[in-house]
């Protein structure tokens, strides 16, 4: 009933010229039509994936954007921008942009807001550090970024959003989390959502693990009842690897 989603999160790879090669490679392969398939690219790469992908049915998100619609932000990119070169999907609150950059809940929480307000579909991440989750402390980790991220998110909204739950310490570590913990996170979260919409609600919204997904990993993940789409960073790289995690049913 959910629709699967695999997106490939790019992070700060690829240059225009490699951006082109790659894509051009990707839509020469046979991909599930029946998954919805989306390449989050640097800004700079935007223009000439929309442009590339614009007969395919392979989506073009963007990694990250600032609330406002325009002012003096130097440096930033707003959801206007994004609008206008027919970007469906970004990225919020990825962990690289909180541990690195400093965004905090309430950064993000506009970031969310202003998204849905543009029409472009949040891919929203939440998720602890190994020393959280040693302590035993990520559903109380994850319950407060939730909670404060979603803040003002409409229950006519909140099915636009795609919550992807990566554990910092399985990201680009090639330590996965164990279907059945990434299961029981992304089952904590779906009946978080239960707990702030309702039931009807949080069993339409997509949760995606996130951290070291790679085709031989990628259909164990997606066999389970909560999960409903991978967030990758580094096995989207390469054509193939980008085809095989797609056709993880295949
Ligand atoms: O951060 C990630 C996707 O957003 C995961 O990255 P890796 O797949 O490289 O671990």
């Amino acid at each position: 009933m959910r629709k699967p989603i695999i997106a490939g999160n790019w992070k700060m790879n690829n240059t225009v010229t490699e951006t082109l090669t790659l894509l051009k490679e990707i839509t020469s392969l046979d991909l599930d039509k029946e998954v919805e398939k989306v390449v989050v690219v640097p800004f700079t790469s935007a223009y000439s994936a929309v442009d590339l992908l614009k007969d395919s049915d392979i989506k073009v998100g963007c990694q990250n954007m600032y609330y406002e619609e325009s002012g003096a932000y130097t440096g930033e990119i707003s959801p206007l921008m994004l609008n206008d070169l027919g970007i469906e999907y970004v990225i919020i609150g990825h962990s690289e942009r909180r541990e690195i950059f400093g965004e905090d809940d309430n950064l993000i929480n506009n970031k969310v807001i202003s998204a849905l307000k543009h029409n472009i579909n949040p891919i929203l991440c939440c998720g602890e550090t190994l020393e959280e989750r040693e302590n035993n402390k990520q559903e109380e980790k994850v319950r407060n970024q939730l909670i404060n991220d979603l803040k003002d998110v409409s229950a006519e909204d909140i099915t636009k959003v795609v919550i992807a739950y990566e554990p910092i310490w399985a990201i680009g570590t090639g330590k996965t989390a164990s279907s059945n913990d990434a299961e029981e996170m992304c089952k904590f979260i779906r009946n978080l959502l239960k707990e702030l919409y309702n039931e009807e609600l949080a069993e339409k919204v997509r949760i995606q693990y996130g951290g070291s997904v790679k085709p031989n990993n990628v259909s164990e993940i997606m066999e389970k009842e909560n999960i409903d789409g991978a967030l990758v960073g580094g096995a989207s790289l390469k054509a193939d690897n980008y085809a095989a995690l797609v056709n993880f049913r295949r």
